[in-house]
């Protein structure tokens, strides 16, 4: 029984048993070494481990400050819908994603979790992989779990090819010990025990022209990485295997492939009020900020979405510890101010007293803004490049030809990735949030004193030139509905540029 309770995945199927007779080994058993020569179930308790680590932190502006997602996380409304996006009801738990509950076609085996910007899609994401790398995901008996950003299919170049095995061997977790390639054989013999995770599908942004996709039905076929997605998406490869793909709002993705769909609704009030909770451990500032949300209903509603209740709350604690009169802004508060705000508190935090001086009483913002114009600007500028070439991933060469030293990487606004070619290098960094970038992109056309009318309002004229339909769907009409074939395009992902859009005329209305 202790071996059975032990070896966890190589009799994952009894493990049910196990909990039901509450099987607990006594100490004299426990001090019993079982040693696992399983190469399977080993490869198993690497990808928990993996995830366990990857899983631990929220990803914060400074990464000093990282926070333990389990000390923050909060439930957000998931919504079920149908094909025809109607409402079913709310879903209670996590557990019920992968669950039937919902499902209108059993053929297909992609969960479509979609949701604004900053709404926790990946966050979500990262709760249903911990729970998982902890065994704490309850109705699944899956002994594998691939995790995957779906940009990260973007950085292939197009000749660039690999298999299946490749994706999940190379680009996610090496089985040690498998001279016999047992772990990948049993993988293929039960694909209903592997869940994938595919986040922002949005974010693609191939270079290739793919009207017709091809399919790839071999395991061992090499082929383009957005093929073996597309492949994977719609059962081709893999077949029984089960997938969670998010997407912004609005993202097309063809019925056909899509077993059932979630949209994210983020906090309701009562969320709110745990987040809240959970974000200040000071009573006094639990109050203070419950006051004024309930004040502004404005705030209040900006504060459903996560990303943007995050970094007023993160604001409002960083400003209340370097000025005693700071309150949060009440009445129309845009999207704008919240980015305004984040930005002023980068730039400020240098400045705050420490601990048993008295505060500063007079904030100006304005003062903190020139103080911080050069690294403002050099931020703006790399934004700016990224979306006029349709990227998100900088590295080193790109973040310094814009004039940003070690030190700005400090302030915040940009993180470090890993780099996606195997080779574990870290130096590439990405924007903390796609609409910051779109904020600081549009920052960057009214700075730029040189720039003509028609530079500025370039991103309207591309908005506008662009039809409605999915850039997605234009690629892949397997996927998306459309057959419309596909160039080069550096303005590929229309949402950033009307989030940039958004951003330049709230500028524009200040001159
Ligand atoms: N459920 C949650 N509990 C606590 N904080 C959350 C939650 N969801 C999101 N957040 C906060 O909001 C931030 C943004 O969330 P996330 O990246 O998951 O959004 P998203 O929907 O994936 O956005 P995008 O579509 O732009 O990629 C997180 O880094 C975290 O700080």
């Amino acid at each position: 029984l202790y071996i059975l309770y032990k070896v966890y995945d190589a009799y994952i199927d009894l493990q049910p048993w196990l909990k039901e007779i509450n099987y607990q080994p006594p100490d004299f058993i426990r001090d019993i070494p079982v040693k696992n020569t399983d190469p399977i179930t080993r490869y198993c308790e690497k990808l928990r481990h993996e995830l366990g680590r990857d899983t631990r932190f929220i990803a914060s502006y400074a990464q000093r400050e990282e926070t333990l997602l389990e000390e923050l996380y909060t439930d957000t409304l998931m919504e079920l819908l149908n094909d025809r996006n109607e409402s079913l009801g709310h879903l209670e738990g996590l557990e019920q994603l992968l669950g039937e509950q919902g499902v209108f076609n059993p053929q297909a085996e992609t969960v479509l979790i979609t949701g604004d910007a900053g709404v926790g899609k990946s966050i979500l994401l990262q709760k249903l992989q911990r729970l998982w790398s902890k065994r704490e995901l309850e109705q699944t008996d899956a002994m594998f779990f691939f995790k995957f950003r779906c940009r990260m299919f973007s950085t292939f170049k197009e000749t660039d090819e690999i298999s299946l095995r490749d994706l999940l061997f190379k680009y996610n977790c090496y089985p040690d010990h498998d001279a016999d390639n047992e772990v990948f054989s049993y993988i293929l013999r039960f694909p209903k025990k592997v869940i994938f995770t595919f986040d922002g599908y949005d974010e693609i942004q191939e270079d290739l022209d793919l009207g017709n996709v091809p399919e790839v039905v071999s395991p061992e076929e090499k082929t383009h990485p957005l093929l073996v997605l597309i492949n994977l998406l719609c059962g081709k490869l893999l077949n029984g295997s089960r997938k969670v793909l998010t997407a912004r709002t609005g993202t097309e993705v063809q019925s056909r492939v899509i077993r059932k769909r979630v949209a994210l609704r983020g906090f309701s009030p009562a969320h709110l009020q745990t987040y809240t909770n959970l974000h200040f451990k000071d009573q006094e500032h639990r109050d203070l900020v419950s006051v004024q949300l309930d004040a502004s209903p404005h705030l209040c509603g900006l504060c459903s979405i996560p990303l943007f209740c995050w970094i007023v709350f993160k604001s409002f604690k960083h400003l209340r510890s370097v000025y005693d009169d700071f309150e949060l802004p009440e009445v129309c508060v845009t999207l704008t101010n919240i980015f305004l705000l984040l930005s002023e508190v980068f730039f400020s935090r240098g400045a705050a007293p420490p601990p048993g001086l008295l505060k500063k009483n007079t904030r100006c913002p304005a003062d903190t803004f020139r103080a911080g114009l050069r690294p403002l600007t050099a931020f703006s500028k790399l934004a700016l490049l990224g979306m006029e070439r349709g990227g998100f991933v900088f590295d080193q060469e790109e973040v310094a030809s814009c004039g940003l030293t070690e030190e700005d990487l400090q302030v915040g606004f940009l993180r470090p990735v890993s780099r996606y070619d195997a080779c574990g290098n870290p130096s590439t960094f990405e924007f903390l949030h796609l609409t910051l970038q779109s904020f600081l992109a549009a920052f960057s056309l009214v700075l730029d004193e040189q720039a003509t009318v028609g530079n500025i309002l370039k991103f309207f004229t591309e908005c506008s030139r662009r039809d409605n339909t999915s850039c997605l769907s234009c690629v892949f009409p397997c996927i998306g509905g459309s057959s419309k074939p596909r160039g080069k395009d550096p303005f590929k992902t229309n949402e950033h540029l009307q989030y940039a859009n958004l951003f330049l005329t709230w500028f524009l209305q200040c001159y």
